[in-house]
């Protein structure tokens, strides 16, 4: 028998037999206490706040909470295959790790840990434009594995097409294209502690490295650190921005695009005119617009707009494989994870990604064969019931 990704529920039982219980918590809601408890309230409050008083986060989760699956059974489950195609690829399973910048607040290996623990499971590692290592050395971290860069799309014209093609140099296969932060929301938790990791020059490292960026420096960023933080704080995105300009990214990019953060409809519609790949149906884990739709209760909307022109992607809220089961049920082809291998990072660095990792497969691949489906092909809105709570 091939192998399955729930096969880890057997290797932590096993391991077990000799006293070896696993080093983190396989209950990934678990981690955010853990990790503050070990590296305090001001990286851990970054991470975990979200836009004002958080009703978008709790949004995410009841829309995903009040979806309830519906099992089926003797559907021949003994063999599964997890794997899905994205943007012309095959992933060994419908995931890949979200665009988290400054990663280095939560341990000092940061973006490279999480791609080596990416690239050893076979996940997609999208590495951010405020990544805290540049991109060329995440790159060298992953050997020839997956990776996707994501763009904040800066005002300066010059950087963006020096970001492209470094990013192509540097393997990256798909951009995808962040919509919903043309500026940072209202984040009270780190406006209390007044604590934003790239005034502390966190986050900078593809700007400082890229002579695009500096081009448009009085001085060197060594000179004049503070001055480099401001200019980055100023151009790292353009609210002035809107569709026509799309056509920028199609001339310097040849492979794959996603706009991410897309809820509605139209706007969907609107990528697939302007010859986008795809689209991330996100809200930013909740930290862009306070009371704004949940993520999946926008996911149905956007599948049905166009689900048979682009490929649909879908993040905010997931924390276990149920909820990527869900995903996958309302029209998803695969999902994004942001926090939880944010902790794990912090946690365990690359060891503790790839628990993150491999807890969210198995429990999917369980969820799948104890719900009826060998895989994510047989998986639809057919699957679940919305309910009450
Ligand atoms: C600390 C933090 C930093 C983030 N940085 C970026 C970023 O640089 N670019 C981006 O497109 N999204 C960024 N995001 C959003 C994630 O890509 C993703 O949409 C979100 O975390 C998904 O929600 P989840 O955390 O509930 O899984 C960030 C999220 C967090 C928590
Ligand atoms: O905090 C975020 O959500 C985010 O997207 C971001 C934006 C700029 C720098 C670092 C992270």
């Amino acid at each position: 028998m091939g192998g399955h990704w729930a096969d880890f529920q057997y290797e932590i039982y096993l391991n077990g037999m000799s006293g070896a219980v696993p080093r983190l918590p396989t209950d990934l809601t678990r981690l955010e206490e853990l990790t503050e408890r070990r590296l305090g309230p001001g990286p851990v409050g970054y991470v975990a706040g979200s836009a004002g008083a958080g009703s978008t986060a709790r949004a995410n989760r009841a829309a995903l909470d009040r979806r309830r699956i519906v099992p089926r059974m003797l559907r021949d489950v003994h063999e599964r295959d997890l794997s899905v195609e994205v943007l012309g690829r095959t992933l060994p399973a419908p995931l890949a790790l979200a665009p988290i910048g400054v990663l280095s607040i939560m341990h000092p290996d940061a973006e490279s840990a999480a791609a080596r623990a990416a690239a050893a499971r076979g996940v997609p590692f999208i590495l951010s434009s405020a990544s805290s290592t540049p991109l060329e050395r995440v790159a060298e971290a992953m050997g020839d594995a997956e990776r996707w860069f994501q763009l904040y799309w800066p005002k300066d014209p010059e950087v963006a097409r020096s970001f492209l093609s470094r990013a192509k140099a540097a393997g990256y296969s798909a951009l995808v294209v962040t919509l919903d932060t043309p500026m940072l929301a209202w984040r009270p938790r780190d406006l209390d502690q007044a604590y934003l990791p790239f005034l502390h020059g966190v986050g900078t490292a593809n700007y400082f490295s890229d002579p695009a960026f500096q081009a448009g420096l009085a001085k060197p960023v060594h000179e004049d650190p503070n001055a480099a933080v401001m200019h980055f704080v100023g151009m790292f995105s353009d609210p002035a921005k809107t569709w026509p300009d799309l056509a920028f990214l199609r001339e310097n990019w040849d492979g794959p695009i996603v706009l991410k953060g897309i809820l509605h409809p139209d706007d969907a519609r609107a990528a697939a005119d302007a010859g986008m790949d795809g689209v991330i149906v996100s809200n930013h884990g909740g930290r862009q617009v306070a009371g704004s739709i949940g993520a999946a209760d926008a996911l149905p909307g956007v599948v049905e707009a166009v689900g048979d022109r682009l490929t649909v992607l879908f993040d905010s809220g997931v924390r276990t494989g149920d909820d990527i089961f869900k995903a996958l049920a309302l029209g998803a082809r695969a999902v994004l994870v942001g926090r939880p291998y944010a902790y794990g990072l912090g946690l365990d660095g690359q060891a503790g990604v790839e628990h993150v990792i491999r807890c969210l497969l198995a429990e999917l691949d369980l969820t799948l064969a104890l719900s009826g489906h060998a895989g994510p092909g047989t998986v639809g809105p057919g699957d679940l019931v919305e309910s009450a709570v």
